[in-house]
């Protein structure tokens, strides 16, 4: 099982490989990134944990690796500045891409695609019409929304957050849509009073913001890093528990040919079902919205 990480060397990118060393499954994992020396001291150091864990090899690659890779997750990206929106970075980030699935595509390579970078469900929505690939094999990261989500409802009830379970559909980050209804705790459902509604969603909205404000020039690697390593988990042995997954929509919440989040059942295929979360009215009118707003930033590519 060979996995190529492009952008490896990079704080998300080492993060996935650094999880990836600690399963029990065994990998071969190849770093690539235009940091040569980033990529031998990441190599360096991690693969001294390799007997720690179930992964075979990792080491240091080109991007020509991944043409035969059966999973390529991709966080390169250009550096993080003071931002207040990941939509800053669309452009840039689509001239990266494009040097890197231009050659998948003209080799035809078939395996299955993560994308991490932002903004994760433009790019995909882009990438989609760029490659012609399937959606099944066409994956966006966004697990960290329905991660917050859960934070910010554990801080809201003052418990744990292993106890609680919810979902979050629509944007990754800004136009996120929290579904409500579906949060449980302990497996029973529960209403929030509106006060704490209010204490989620200045957590889940304000998350971001907060963050980059602090000007560290890093984004959430340690959660994104595990994360990513929990969905390559889960394309490669499958999941029967919905993943939370970019992916492009033909139909689900009215909408059609636009990368969104909502749960996901995976497979070593990439996607194999979408499951569409009952919503609101006004879930659904925002998941319009939302949806309506990241097709007018996938057309305003022009690379
Ligand atoms: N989807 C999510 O939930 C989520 C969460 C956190 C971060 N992110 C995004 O992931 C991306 C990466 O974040 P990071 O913290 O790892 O940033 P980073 O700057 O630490 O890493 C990016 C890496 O990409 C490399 N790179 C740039 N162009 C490249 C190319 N053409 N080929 C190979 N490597 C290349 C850089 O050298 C760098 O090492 C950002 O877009 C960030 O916003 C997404």
């Amino acid at each position: 099982m060979k996995i190529v990480l492009i952008g490896g060397a990079g704080g998300i990118g080492s993060s996935v490989a650094f999880n990836l060393l600690r399963t029990q499954t065994p990998y071969d994992i190849v770093v690539v990134d235009n940091r040569d020396n980033m990529i031998t001291s990441h190599v360096m150091d991690l693969q001294d944990a390799l007997s720690l864990g179930g992964a075979r090899s990792i080491r240091g690659g080109t991007a020509s690796d991944a043409l035969d890779a059966d999973i390529v997750v991709v966080s390169a990206a250009v550096p993080l500045r003071l931002n207040t929106s990941r939509d800053v970075f669309l452009h840039d980030n689509a001239s990266l891409l494009a040097g890197i699935v231009d050659p998948l595509v003209a080799s035809g390579w078939s395996g299955v695609f993560i994308l991490m970078t932002n903004p994760v469900d433009p790019l995909l929505t882009w990438l989609s019409r760029r490659t012609g690939w399937s959606r099944n094999h066409l994956l966006g990261y966004t697990l960290n929304d329905t991660q917050r989500f859960r934070t910010g409802i554990a801080v809201a009830l003052g418990i744990a957050p292993q106890t609680v379970t919810g979902v979050v559909v629509g944007e990754h980050g800004a136009g996120q849509v929290p579904v409500w209804s579906s949060v449980r705790v302990n497996g029973k459902p529960v209403t929030l009073t509106s006060a704490q509604r209010d204490i989620v969603l200045d957590y889940i909205d304000n998350w971001y913001i907060r963050h980059v404000a602090l000007d560290s020039a890093r984004t959430s690697t340690w959660s994104s890093g595990l994360g990513g390593a929990l969905m390559v988990e889960a394309v490669v042995h499958g999941t029967e528990d919905p993943f939370p997954a970019s992916v492009i929509l033909e139909g689900s919440y009215g909408v059609m040919g636009i990368s969104s989040s909502t749960p996901c059942i995976l497979g070593p295929t990439g996607l194999v079902r979408v499951l569409e979360e009952p919503l609101e009215s006004e879930e659904l009118a925002k998941f319009a919205g939302v949806a309506r707003k990241i097709g007018e930033l996938a057309d305003s590519i022009t690379v």
